[in-house]
């Protein structure tokens, strides 16, 4: 079906991403976001829809994905919450920025 060539590019930009070579920018967005371990308890009212790039990983390989575009929706929250939490000079926004360009030369292949 036409929905199960667009998961597999999915798959196959999610091994990418995860390689050591982008552990520099991409360790922050791998996992969800745990507030108490980062000791900011504001961050699940300041944020409403917390993602990663780990859950998108688990939501792809149980199924939850219908196609290329829900998953990039995801992979969008996960900046666009890295934005809006840590401010402009933190080292994580700027981390942000530069695994969103790494995301969007692979989603463009
Ligand atoms: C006091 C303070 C300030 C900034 C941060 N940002 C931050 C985030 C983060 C990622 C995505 C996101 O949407 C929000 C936050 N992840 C981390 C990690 C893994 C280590 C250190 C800082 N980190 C943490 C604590």
């Amino acid at each position: 079906k036409k929905y199960h060539w667009e998961l597999k590019f999915c798959e196959k930009v999610l091994i990418e991403l995860a390689k050591p070579k982008y552990h520099p920018v991409a360790w922050p967005f791998m996992t969800a976001v745990d507030p108490v371990a980062l000791n900011i308890p504001t961050y699940h009212s300041i944020i409403k829809k917390p993602m990663d790039f780990g859950t998108m990983k688990t939501k792809l390989d149980q199924g939850e994905y219908e196609n290329a575009k829900e998953f990039e929706t995801d992979a969008r929250q996960v900046f666009q919450n890295c934005y809006r939490f840590n401010p402009h000079s933190d080292p994580i926004n700027h981390a942000g920025h530069q695994f969103e360009a790494i995301f969007d030369s692979e989603w463009a292949k």
